[in-house]
This record gives C-alpha cells, structure tokens and sequence, in this order.
C-alpha cells in the first residue's frame, strides 16, 4: 500500500493531514503514534477507503483504493472497529460470519467450520455459542478481530485496540497480533497509544504530530528522547531495563522536582 501526496480536510475544516507519502510495507507491522488530535485515526480512515483524500490517493497494488468495490476492497483491507452494538443479540460465532460476507452474500450460507479457525485464532472457542452481550470488553474486542480476520483480509488496520483492556487483555490480544503477523503474514496497520507497545511489537513506526508525517523508520531509529519529547511535549526518559530492553518513560516536571 502506498500513500502518494494525500492530504485531507474533513468538510469545512482547515487541512488536517497535508502532503503524506510514504510506503506501507507488506507483510510487517505498522504502528501510528503520536499526540491526541494529530490525525493517527484519519490517516488510518484513509488508508481503509472509510473516507477519500481531499488531494492524492490510497494505491492497493498500484490501483486508487477508491476505485476498488467495497466488497472486493473488504477481501483485501479489514478494519477492526468496535462500536458495533447492534450485533449484541447475535451468537459470537454469527458475528464473526459477518466477516465472511466479504466472500458470500448470505449469511446463512456460511457454515461452521469456515469460522472455526478464526474463533480458535482468538481464544474464543469456549465462548462461541454465547450472545455478543453476554461478553466482557475484552472478550468482545477479540470479537471484532475475529470477525475482521474472517474476511481473509491481506491488511488488518486496528485503531487503538487496547483503550478499553486491561494489561493481561492487552498483552494478549498484542501476542495474538503478532501471531498473525509471523504466521498467516496478515500486514497490521495500527494506532497505538502505548509508544512502548508500539516500539515492541512493530516493524515499522509511524510518529505523526499536527497532520504530519514527522519520521518513519524502525524502532531502533526511533528512540530518540529528543523527538519523541518534541512530538509528545513532554519530558521524555528512555530507560534500559536489563533484559527487557529500553523503556519511554515520560516524567512530568513537577514529578522531576519531587525527586
Ligand atoms: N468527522 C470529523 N469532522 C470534523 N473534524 C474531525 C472529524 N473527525 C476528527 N476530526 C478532527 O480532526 C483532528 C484529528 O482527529 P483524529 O481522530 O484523526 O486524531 P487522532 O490523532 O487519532 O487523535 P486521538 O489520539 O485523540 O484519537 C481532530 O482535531 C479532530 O477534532
């Protein structure tokens, strides 16, 4: 996937993302990182064919994405949303079939085991037969990323899926990810909150700060207290932490005085 001169304004609104190429590499991890309101979830709307550059364009194998049909689009790029309350009286099962519609047009038509490897993917086998409503936060979340892989997608775009997990969700559903990632080679797009999870999981970091492109590169080029103290305004620390590797720690300066 490649972004190419995209910039974008919602309607009425001054430009919010101007200019952005860059390359999505295939079969890697991305995470998106950056302050509130920089534009991470517009730039990931975009990337998705959810909503249009105002300028540019979003290529999927050299072709405009807004070419692409929806459907045919949906076997290529899933997004893992999480707003869906109206799935709540359905079977997880059933609504992990959903995503299969990309490939069918009925749902009745999907069977069982089609669904089966992805339920088992994420850990839901035991909680297959269960209504949506009955499940925790957690639970659900793993839902919608069933659901989202069942589309056989060949990128998966998650915006912020830990805001609502507590760490052990989030350390699984991140395990999760990167098993995808290492074994079916599903490329991951994500926005990221955590800058450490970001920096441990991906291949690839995106740093955006007011609609840009700040810096693109690995990991191991992005720690850089300087900058990422410059993008989040903030008074950052990395740490080394025997055996585990560098941390970003971001210690206020009141904190600072305290110590
Ligand atoms: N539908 C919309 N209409 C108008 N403005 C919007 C719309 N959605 C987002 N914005 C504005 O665009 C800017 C960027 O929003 P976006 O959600 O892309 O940022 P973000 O980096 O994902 O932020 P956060 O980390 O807070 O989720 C914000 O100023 C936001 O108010």
């Amino acid at each position: 996937m490649d972004l190419n001169q995209v910039s974008y304004h919602y309607p009425q609104q001054p430009t919010l993302l101007s200019n952005i190429s860059a390359k999505i590499p295939t079969g890697g991890i991305l995470s998106i990182i950056g302050p509130n309101g920089a534009g991470k979830s517009t730039l990931l709307k975009l990337m998705a064919g959810i909503i249009q550059p105002s300028a540019g364009e979003v290529l999927l194998d050299g072709r405009s994405i807004a070419t692409i049909p929806r459907k045919q689009l949906a076997t290529k790029i899933a997004v893992v949303s999480q707003q869906n309350d109206i799935f709540d009286d359905m079977k997880v099962i059933d609504v992990v079939k959903t995503g299969r519609l990309a490939h069918h047009n009925l749902l009745a038509t999907i069977a069982d085991d089609e669904v089966a490897n992805y339920i088992h993917a994420t850990h839901l086998d035991l909680l297959a037969q269960r209504p949506l409503s009955s499940l925790s936060g957690g639970q659900r979340q793993r839902v919608w990323l069933a659901s989202a892989l069942a589309q056989d997608p060949e990128y998966l775009l998650l915006d912020e899926p830990t805001t609502y997990l507590d760490i052990h969700y989030q350390a699984e559903l991140m395990a999760i990810l990167k098993q995808l990632n290492e074994q079916k080679h599903i490329s991951i797009i994500m926005v990221l909150h955590d800058i450490n999870q970001a920096f441990k999981i991906s291949h690839q970091l995106w740093l955006v700060k007011q609609g840009r492109l700040i810096k693109t590169g690995r990991p191991a080029e992005c720690y850089d207290r300087q900058l990422l103290a410059s993008i989040f305004e903030t008074n950052i620390q990395i740490v080394d932490v025997p055996n585990y590797g560098k941390y970003i720690v971001e210690i206020p300066d009141d904190e600072k005085k305290i110590i």
